[in-house]
């Protein structure tokens, strides 16, 4: 299949102002026509360092009850390696063409791993509609599944880089799960098991948007939910990160070093829609560069996940069936079995 790479129409289509038609969004969807322009609530940010638990589990419980989406402070992931994550996959993004794509994701796979583009593999590509956007997976935890050959080797220090934020992220996740778990009644360990205990699956990705002529037409991401447990987010300095609150398409803020926690589909099931997995899409920029590095925590593909049985009762009864988590994927990816 010929390979359309969103980097390249954009050098193409920045004299014409134009993009090609199937980056155009319908007009339900273009973010000049549907994103909200007046005064909203912000998306919550809650200070992860915060020593009266009872108060943090409280924080974090209803934004993911009421927003699906919070944004984490003080979380003790060093400043300076955020920063040099975000350098060491902007460097790799810059290569030529040719370096990037020896990382290529391989066609007719069931693993989203390696370099790709919107063109080829989109989550929602309903509409037959590519999304502005390149990207890279690779999975960062635990290292009995991580596939080097999807790490990119230059720049060298991608690879060390990498493996101390997995380590950074995963004691953040490890919290919040536990926070959640409390939020329920449950004890706090309760909710990671019910996802996967230890064998929890960290996928990085890097998306990169590059400079549209036409933003207020096209979408980096369209509209989505994460298949994830939960997803850690964090985002470059450009804006471009929107989520639907009560049917309005609303910006959320950029908080320099701060962490977006979005929860996911295996946090609703296992709370039994207590907690929300929020639709979000990202818009592009004229002029600028996004980049977000989102990291996926997921459940092992054969791992059952079904409402927490503590949490049903006969007046509160089964939202969702018990399935594997391999079977949630394929259903919504609509990957090849
Ligand atoms: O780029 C962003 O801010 C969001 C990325 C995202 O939602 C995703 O990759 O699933
Ligand atoms: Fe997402």
């Amino acid at each position: 299949m010929e390979v359309t790479w969103v980097e390249d129409i954009g050098t193409l289509s920045k004299e014409t102002n134009t993009i090609p038609e199937e980056f155009i969004r319908p007009e339900t969807e273009q973010p000049a026509i549907t994103t909200f322009e007046g005064d909203s609530p912000d998306v919550p940010t809650i200070d992860l360092s915060d020593p009266d638990q009872e108060n943090l589990v409280k924080l974090i419980s209803e934004a993911a009850e009421e927003w699906g989406i919070f944004q984490v402070v003080n979380h003790g992931i060093p400043s300076e390696l955020m920063h040099k994550l975000q350098s060491v996959g902007k460097e790799f993004f810059q290569l030529p063409r040719k370096e990037k794509e020896k990382y290529a994701r391989s066609a007719n796979t069931k693993s989203i791993q390696g370099y790709g583009t919107g063109r080829v593999f989109h989550m929602q590509d309903v509409q037959g509609k590519k999304a502005w956007n390149d990207h890279l997976y690779h999975i960062i935890w635990p290292p009995s599944n991580i596939d080097y050959k999807f790490w990119p080797q230059n720049p060298v220090s991608y690879r060390e880089t990498n493996e101390e934020y997995a380590k950074e992220v995963r004691r953040v996740v490890e919290k919040v799960l536990t926070c959640l778990s409390l939020g329920l009644g449950l004890e706090g360990h309760v909710m990671k098991e019910g996802v996967g205990g230890d064998e929890l699956e960290y996928m990085l990705k890097i998306n990169f948007y590059p400079p549209c002529p036409r933003p207020d037409l096209s979408l980096g991401l369209t509209p989505h939910v994460d298949i994830s447990t939960l997803t850690v987010l964090m985002p470059n300095e450009v804006p471009g990160l929107q989520i639907l609150k009560d049917d309005i398409w609303i910006r959320a803020n950029y908080i320099p070093n701060a962490l977006i926690i979005i929860i996911g589909d295996q946090i609703q099931i296992l709370s039994n829609g207590r907690y929300k997995s929020v639709t979000h899409r990202t818009t592009v920029d004229k002029e600028r560069t996004r980049i977000s590095w989102p990291v996926f925590v997921e459940p092992p593909g054969e791992w059952v996940v079904g409402p927490l049985s503590q949490l049903v009762t006969e007046d509160n009864p089964p939202k969702y069936k018990a399935k594997k988590f391999k079977d949630h994927v394929y259903c919504k990816l609509n990957l090849p079995q």
